[in-house]
C-alpha cells in the first residue's frame, strides 16, 4: 500500500525539475555587512560557521528567521542484493529496526532526533516483508525490496521515477506541516552496496575507491562486496548522464526518495541537511536530475564509508564534523544541526542588540551606502535576554595572591585516575545498543571517556553541567562580541564566566586564580570549558599563531621539555598559558572533564599532559578533531564540543539494547564477538 499511489502518474518529473532554480545571494549581502559592522572585524571569528548562516539566509530569504522547525525522515527499503552476503546482518533487520523506531523507540535515529528537537517521521519505501501491523509507519512503499542488481536492474525505470515522486510529496508535506529544515536519513539492509554502485558511476571511480565496509563488514567480506558492486555495474551498464537510469539499475527505493525530498526542499526554498554515504549517494541523483538542487543542501560530516569523500567532492559541498560515523539514521545531520541553530539564536540577538546600540539610522545610513537602502530594519521581533543573568564576571584578588595549600606538587600527587571498570561497562553497554559496532564512532568515545571521569556507568543528561571559563585581559570587550558569546554559551547550556586577567600580577598569581576560579565551577558543574584570547596589543586572534611558533615544531610535535616550557611562552602571553594551565589541572583534580576551545588552549594542555599524565584523560579537544571550522570566537568551539558531548548522553539515555529492543546482533566482523543477545 501506497498512500500516495493516486498522485503519482499525475506528477511529471520534466515538468518540475526545471522549476528549480538556485537561492538569491541578496538576503547574506546584506547579513555580511551587518555582521561586519557589529562585530568590527571579529566575524571571521565565526569560521565555517558564518557561511552556514548565510546560506541559510538565503535559502529563506529572510535576515532574521524564525527559530528552524526540523524533521528527520528515515526511509527504509530493502535491497535484493542483500542475497549475496554483503552485510554483517540479515536482511530482517530491516523489519526489526522499523519497530525499533516506532513501537521501541530505542534506535539511534529516536535519540538523535530527540537531541535535535526534530520530529522524526519513519518511512515505508520498500521493506520485504509485512509492515501491516506497524503503527506509525508511512506507508509509500514501491516494491517489496528491490531485485538484486548483480543480476539485473534494481527496480524499474517507472519505479525509480515513483520512488522520488514520493520523496517529492513527502518534501509538500512537511512543507505544509512548517518544517523549515529537513534530515532525511535511511535504514536498508545492503544498501551500502548500492550507494557504492551509485557513487562509483556518479564519480567516475572504481568498485575499490568507493566500496566501504558498510554494518563493519570483515576484510573478507568487503572483498567480495567490491566483486559483487563490479558485477552489478558491469551487467548494468548504467548510464552516466541518466539519473533515472542509475537509480532503477544500481540504486533503491530509499534512495530515490531522499533524493525527491532535497528535489522537493529545493523547489519550496528549504534547507536539507545532508547525512553520510547513503544521503551523499541520493543528493547525486537530485544533483544529476537539477543541479541547483545542490545549492539547497548542506553536508553535515565526512562519514567513514569510502565513497562519501569523492561524493562530497563531486557535489561541491563541504563537511564541517569529524565523528567517524558509520551509521544513517540523520545522525550527523541531527548535531550539525543543533550547532547551525545556535548560531542563528546568537545571530538572531546580534540583531536586537546591535540596532539598539548603533541605532537604526546609523545602521540605515550603513546600508544606504552599500545599496541595500530598502532593507526594513524595524522588522525584526525583540528578545528579552537578561544579560548580567548571563555572564559571571571573575577579578583577580586584590591583595597579593599566594599559592594556597594546593601545591602543585599536591595536585601531581593525588591527581585521580578514570574508573576502569565504568568505563568497560559503558563500552560494553554502546557495543550493544541497536546499531551496527562502533558505528557511532567518536560519539561512543566520548560517552565512555565522561563515564571513566564520573565513575557512573551510563552517565546521564543532567552530568553534563558546564562551565565555559574565558580567560581575557581585555578590560572592555566589544558589546556585541559579548553580547554574541553569552548568547552562544546559554543557547548550547553553558554558565558563561569571564575571567579577568591581570597581567601585572604575573604567571604565579594567574596560576593561581585559573586554578581557584575552575575549582569553584567544577564543584558544580561536570565540565570546564576553557577559553582565552589574545592579550596584549597584538591583532585580534595571534594566541594560537604565537603558541604554535613559540612551542610547536614545524611538524606541529612539541618543541620543549614539559619542565620549563613557559619561559618560552611570549612574555605577554604567559599570565594566560598559566591560568589555563592551573584551570585545567584543577578542573581534572575535582574530576570534571576539560573541554578546550582553541588550538592555544589545546598546545597548553599538550604541555600540561606532560607534566600530568593522568589528565590525558580528562581532556576534550574539539577542532579540529571533531568539528573543523575554524572558529575562533572564544566559546564558540567548546560550545560545539559540548553539543556532540550531550548528542552521545542523549545516546545512552534513549538507545535500547539488542535484547531489549529485540533486533538481531551481528554474525560478521568486530560485531560477531562484541554484539549478542
Ligand atoms: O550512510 C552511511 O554513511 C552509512 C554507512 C554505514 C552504514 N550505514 C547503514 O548501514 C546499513 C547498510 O549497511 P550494509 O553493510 O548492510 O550495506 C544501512 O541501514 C545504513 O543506514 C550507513
Ligand atoms: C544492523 C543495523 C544497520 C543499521 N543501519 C542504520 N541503522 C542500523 C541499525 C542496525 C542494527
Amino acid at each position: 500500500m501506497n498512500v500516495f499511489q493516486d498522485r503519482l502518474a499525475a506528477l511529471s518529473l520534466e515538468e518540475i525539475l526545471p522549476r528549480i532554480t538556485a537561492p538569491g545571494t541578496a538576503v547574506s549581502m546584506q547579513a555580511r555587512l551587518r555582521m561586519a559592522s557589529y562585530l568590527s572585524g571579529m566575524e571571521k571569528s565565526l569560521g565555517g560557521l558564518a557561511p552556514m548562516l548565510f546560506h541559510w539566509l538565503d535559502i529563506c530569504n529572510e535576515l532574521d528567521p524564525r527559530a528552524p522547525r526540523k524533521a528527520v525522515v528515515i526511509c527504509c527499503a530493502d535491497h535484493g542484493v542483500a542475497a549475496e552476503g554483503v552485510s554483517a546482518y540479515p536482511q530482517e533487520t530491516t523489519l526489526e529496526m522499523v519497530r525499533n523506531y516506532t513501537i521501541r523507540q530505542g534506535a539511534a535515529a529516536n535519540a538523535f532526533a530527540a537531541c535535535a528537537g526534530a520530529r522524526l517521521l519513519v518511512d515505508d519505501m520498500g521493506i520485504a516483508a509485512d509492515t501491516s501491523d506497524v503503527p506509525d509507519l508511512f506507508q509509500t512503499r514501491i516494491a517489496n525490496g528491490t531485485k538484486n542488481m548483480a543480476e539485473g536492474p534494481a527496480m524499474t525505470r517507472e519505479q525509480a521515477e515513483n520512488s522520488i515522486k514520493v520523496g517529492l510529496l513527502i518534501a509538500d508535506s512537511l512543507v505544509a506541516q512548517g518544517f523549515d529544515w529537513f534530515l532525511p536519513g535511511e535504514m536498508g539492509i545492503a544498501n551500502t552496496t548500492a550507494s557504492a554502485a551509485i557513487a562509483a558511476v556518479a564519480c567516475h571511480k572504481s568498485p575499490e575507491e568507493v566500496t566501504g565496509r558498510g554494518t563493519n563488514i570483515s576484510d573478507e567480506r568487503l572483498k567480495k562486496k567490491v566483486g559483487v558492486v563490479r558485477r552489478a555495474l558491469q551487467v548494468n551498464q548504467p548510464d552516466t548522464e541518466d539519473a533515472i537510469d542509475i537509480l532503477a539499475k544500481v540504486g533503491g527505493f530509499e534512495f530515490g526518495c531522499i533524493a525527491g525530498i532535497i528535489l522537493g526542499a529545493a523547489l519550496h526554498h528549504k534547507l536539507v541537511i545532508l547525512d553520510g554515504a547513503n544521503c551523499g549517494a541520493a543528493a547525486l541523483i537530485a544533483w544529476k536530475l537539477a543541479p541547483a538542487s545542490t545549492a539547497y543542501t548542506m553536508a553535515s560530516h565526512l562519514g567513514s564509508e569510502k565513497s562519501h569523500r569523492y561524493m562530497l567532492e563531486t557535489l561541491g559541498l563541504q563537511p564541517f564534523l569529524h565523528l567517524d560515523l558509520r551509521l544513517g539514521e540523520a545522525i550527523g545531520s541531527s548535531i550539525a544541526s543543533n550547532i547551525l541553530e545556535s548560531l542563528l539564536a546568537s545571530w538572531h540577538v546580534l540583531l536586537q542588540e546591535s540596532s539598539e546600540e548603533m541605532g537604526r539610522y546609523a545602521l540605515f545610513q550603513l546600508l544606504h551606502e552599500h545599496g541595500f537602502g530598502d532593507v526594513d530594519i524595524t522588522a525584526f521581533p525583540q528578545v528579552e535576554v537578561d544579560k548580567d543573568a548571563l555572564v559571571d564576571h571573575c577579578e583577580m584578588r586584590e591583595e597579593e595572591v599566594h599559592l594556597t595549600d594546593k601545591t602543585f606538587d599536591f595536585y601531581l600527587n593525588t591527581m585521580p585516575t578514570p574508573d576502569k571498570e565504568a568505563m568497560a561497562a559503558c563500552k560494553a553497554r554502546i557495543d550493544n545498543l541497536t546499531k551496527p559496532v562502533d558505528s557511532l564512532g567518536c560519539l561512543e568515545q566520548i560517552a565512555t571517556e565522561l563515564s571513566g571521569c564520573t565513575g557512573v556507568e551510563r552517565p546521564e543528561l543532567a552530568m553534563s553541567r558546564t562551565a565555559l571559563l574565558y580567560f581575557t585581559e581585555k578590560e572592555d570587550l566589544p558589546p556585541a562580541l559579548e553580547r554574541m558569546m553569552a548568547a552562544q554559551a546559554a543557547y548550547a547550556g553553558m554558565k558563561f564566566a569571564i575571567a579577568h586577567l591581570d597581567c601585572a600580577k604575573g604567571a604565579t598569581a594567574a596560576f593561581d586564580f585559573g586554578r581557584e576560579e575552575s575549582e569553584r565551577y567544577a564543584t558544580m558543574n561536570e565540565l570546564i570549558a576553557l577559553a582565552a584570547d589574545e592579550v596584549g596589543d597584538e591583532p585580534r586572534g595571534t594566541m594560537d599563531g604565537a603558541l604554535r611558533k613559540a612551542l610547536l615544531r614545524e611538524d606541529g610535535t612539541l618543541r620543549y621539555a614539559a619542565d620549563g616550557f613557559l619561559a618560552h611562552v611570549p612574555e605577554r602571553y604567559q599570565p594566560a598559558v598559566s591560568a589555563l594551565l592551573g584551570a585545567m589541572i584543577a578542573a581534572a583534580h575535582n574530576g570534571a572533564m576539560v573541554l578546550l576551545d582553541s588550538e592555544a588552549v589545546q598546545i597548553v594542555a599538550r604541555y600540561a599532559m606532560k607534566i600530568v599524565p593522568e589528565l590525558c584523560a580528562y581532556l576534550l579537544p574539539v577542532q579540529p578533531q571533531l568539528i573543523d571550522l575554524g572558529a575562533l570566537l572564544p566559546g564558540l568551539t567548546a560550545g560545539c564540543g559540548l553539543q556532540i558531548l550531550r548528542a552521545s548522553l542523549f545516546m545512552l539515555d534513549h538507545m535500547k539494547t539488542f535484547e531489549e529492543a529485540k533486533v538481531s546482533v551481528a554474525s560478521d566482523g568486530p560485531g560477531a564477538k562484541r554484539q549478542h543477545r
